[in-house]
């Protein structure tokens, strides 16, 4: 399955890896090593030189507890990254934002993806999504990050997962979104609770019968922390299995921290499954 991220068209059925790049102060891991256009832009040159396919920019942490960011603070963080990574790098830039005015305006400076963890929930982001005619990830949350790890509760979580996505997809093609143009991501840690992420990691080659690309974001997160007991600059090895099983299971782009390490293993994975 072919996808055009404005004007690169990829094999959607290979997996590829996303490299993080979080213009913040307060990322849960890395807030604050790449909030400078040039430390930024720096980070994205080597990311791609590691072999991410993608680079997603956030100017904004979805963290549980994080500080919320006005819209012009967020496009002040993003847009110059965005403008001068889109100019020089061979990747497709992807916007992590939920506001409809940076959507719109990083489209106009060469993003190729809105990855919009909200699922397109705020006002007027369905139809800016569509006009900007790049294509969106749509994510599962449950809530707001402010709470949504207070007491998120499901009685089948891939159902209730599913079933969201589904609206959130019917309300992004009533807005004009082309179905072709839509990926989808289960939102690990977005609402969800250890036993939630290990439910739908365990059952994520089920969510293909949604039809459309999966994307898959488990880099560094506390679910690892549960399982290993390592701090959040300690899960290396965990998030490079937890992208190894998501990659096995047929995800379409794993969004990391480390890129050189999971697209090693990305590889091996399509060695393996070529041979099979
Ligand atoms: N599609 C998608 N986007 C995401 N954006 C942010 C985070 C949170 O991770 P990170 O960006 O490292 O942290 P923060 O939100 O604190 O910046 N996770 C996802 C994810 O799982 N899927």
């Amino acid at each position: 399955m072919k996808m055009n991220f404005a004007g690169r068209e990829l094999d959607m059925s290979r997996c590829h890896v996303m490299g993080i790049l979080n213009v913040t102060p307060d990322s849960f891991s890395d807030g604050g090593q790449f909030n400078r256009p040039d430390a930024a832009l720096a980070r994205a040159r080597q990311m791609v030189a590691d072999g991410a396919t993608f680079i997603d920019i956030g100017g904004e942490s979805t963290r549980p507890g994080a500080t919320p960011v006005s819209v012009q603070e967020e496009l002040d963080r993003v847009c110059p990254v965005v403008e001068a990574a889109a100019r020089e790098l061979d990747a497709v830039i992807s916007v992590d934002t939920s506001a409809p005015e940076v959507m719109a305006e990083t489209a106009k400076l060469g993003a190729g993806l809105i990855n919009d963890v909200r699922a397109l929930q705020r006002d007027g982001a369905p139809e800016v999504a569509a006009q900007a005619s790049i294509p969106v990830c749509i994510m599962h949350i449950q809530g707001e990050p402010d709470t949504m790890q207070d007491r998120p509760e499901y009685r089948n979580v891939r159902r209730e997962v599913s079933a969201f996505l589904t609206e959130r997809m019917r309300v992004a093609e009533l807005a004009g979104i082309r179905p072709e143009n839509i990926l989808l991501d289960p939102g690990f840690g977005f609402g969800k609770s250890l036993e939630h992420n290990l439910q739908l990691l365990a059952c994520l080659e089920q969510m293909h019968i949604l039809g459309h690309p999966l994307l898959v974001g488990v880099s560094r997160k506390s679910m690892l922390g549960h399982i290993t007991g390592r701090d959040v600059n300690e899960r290396l090895p965990a998030s490079v299995a937890a992208a190894t099983i998501a990659a096995m299971k047929g995800a379409s782009i794993i969004r990391v921290h480390d890129v050189r390490e999971t697209v090693d293993a990305v590889r091996v994975v399509a060695a393996v499954k070529e041979a099979g």
